[in-house]
Order: C-alpha cells, then sequence, then structure tokens
C-alpha cells in the first residue's frame, strides 16, 4: 500500500509567467498555479500590451495572483498597467529603487540578478535597499540582461538569511523543480520557459507535470 502524503503546514507556491493566451491562464489556473506573470518589459518575447493582460486577468480564477513584470519601464507605463490590469502584484528586474518600486501602492517582488557579477545579494544589503519588498525573487540573468532565458544559475549563490519569503526563478522545469525546491528551500519557484511549447505558448502537459513536481516535492520527506 502506498504511503499517505505526509501534511505539512507549507507548501511551495507556483508562479507560471510570460502568458499571452487567455486559455494557457484558465488552464494554469487549473492544474493549481498560484499566481500568473504578464511581462511588459521592452524587447521581451512574451511582452504584451496593457490591453491584453487586462483580458486574461479576466480569465484567472479566485484566489490566484496577477503579477505584472517590468524591467526600468518608465513611471506612466507602470501606472496605466496598474490602472487597467490591477495586478495583486509587481515584479522589477531592472535598476528600480524601493521609491520606485512602492510608488504604485501594489505590493513588489525585487528581482535579483544572480548571474555574472554579485551586487547587492548580501542579505542586509537587500532589507536596506529595498526595505519595502514583500520579498525578492532571485533570477539567472545578469544585472541589466533579462531574464526568460531558461537558463539556471549557480542555487549555492543564494544568500542564506534572507528574512523574507524568496521565490526561486531561472532555468526551472519539470525536470529539476524537485531538486531545485530541495536544494534551496524556497517559498515559491517561478517558471517560464520551462512549460512553454514556444516563448509566450504555454504547454499543458509541462505545465501539469511541474505542479506534480511540486507537490512531489512538497511531500518528500529525507
Ligand atoms: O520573460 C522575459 O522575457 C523577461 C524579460 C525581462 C525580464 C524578465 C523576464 N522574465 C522573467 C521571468 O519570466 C521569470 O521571472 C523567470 O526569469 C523565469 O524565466 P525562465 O528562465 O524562462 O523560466
Amino acid at each position: 500500500m502506498s504511503q499517505p502524503c505526509p501534511r505539512t503546514l507549507f507548501r511551495t507556491r507556483i508562479k507560471f509567467c510570460g502568458f499571452t493566451r487567455p486559455g494557457d491562464v484558465r488552464l494554469a489556473c487549473e492544474l493549481g498555479a498560484d499566481a500568473i506573470g504578464f511581462v511588459f518589459a521592452a524587447g521581451s518575447s512574451r511582452r504584451v500590451a496593457a490591453e491584453e493582460a487586462r483580458a486574461m486577468r479576466q480569465a484567472l480564477a479566485p484566489l490566484v495572483d496577477a503579477v505584472a513584470l517590468f524591467m526600468d519601464n518608465p513611471v506612466d507605463e507602470v501606472r496605466e498597467v496598474v490602472r487597467q490590469v490591477r495586478p495583486s502584484l509587481l515584479q522589477f528586474h531592472g535598476n528600480e529603487d524601493d521609491a520606485f518600486c512602492r510608488a504604485f501602492g501594489v505590493p513588489y517582488l525585487k528581482a535579483i540578478p544572480m548571474g555574472g557579477e554579485l551586487a547587492d545579494q548580501h542579505p542586509s544589503a537587500l532589507h536596506t535597499r529595498y526595505p519595502g519588498a514583500a520579498g525578492f525573487l532571485f533570477d539567472s540573468h545578469a544585472k541589466g540582461s533579462s531574464g526568460g532565458s531558461g537558463k539556471t544559475f549557480d542555487w549555492t549563490r543564494i544568500p542564506v538569511g534572507v528574512q523574507k519569503p524568496f521565490v526561486l526563478a531561472g532555468g526551472i522545469t519539470p525536470e529539476n523543480v524537485f531538486e531545485a525546491i530541495l536544494a534551496t528551500l524556497p517559498w515559491g519557484v517561478d517558471v517560464s520557459s520551462g512549460i512553454e511549447s514556444a516563448p509566450g505558448l504555454k504547454d499543458g502537459d509541462k505545465m501539469r507535470h511541474f505542479v506534480e513536481e511540486v507537490r512531489r516535492a512538497d511531500c518528500h520527506v529525507d
């Protein structure tokens, strides 16, 4: 007889990012995603207009967060997305400072670039620099470069003792998410390329497999 899953009080949150089609949003919610991300960063192959994101936001199931992702966008662009899309969380990948990130009255995650030369990654430096952040997202891109590359970074570089929830991102796939969770014990995991058939086009089988692997990690006991 198989062992029942141990009941823990914690489960790893799942954010799927880079949606361009309302049907994919609906399916992701049914499969158990906790948050759905829309990319507004200039030059991204997953970039959507505020009007498109607004339509996808309406496809969101209750109790699922809508996350708006930016990278050094002008303040008016961010304001317009917030007005039209009503995201419950913002995610900033560029050189935005705490004052900028807080200016929209919406909780925010600050993405910390973990590729290339590391800067600001010491826990106390992160807290000092972004006191208003709801949490941090460690991603594989280098400072100034775009994310969503499907590449991992060296998880041992994640600072020890971060006092806020952190999300692991960058090259996470259905095949490595189990190992990634056990290695880093994140608050949540974020994936874009690893659940796609092409940039912006999500794959139902990959999303399902990803969620199954996260649940398996959450039930795992050494
Ligand atoms: O997705 C983009 O094109 C993008 C552009 C600029 C900054 C960030 C971007 N994406 C970030 C994400 O989608 C996720 O936070 C994360 O990096 C996951 O990406 P992936 O490695 O593709 O799983």
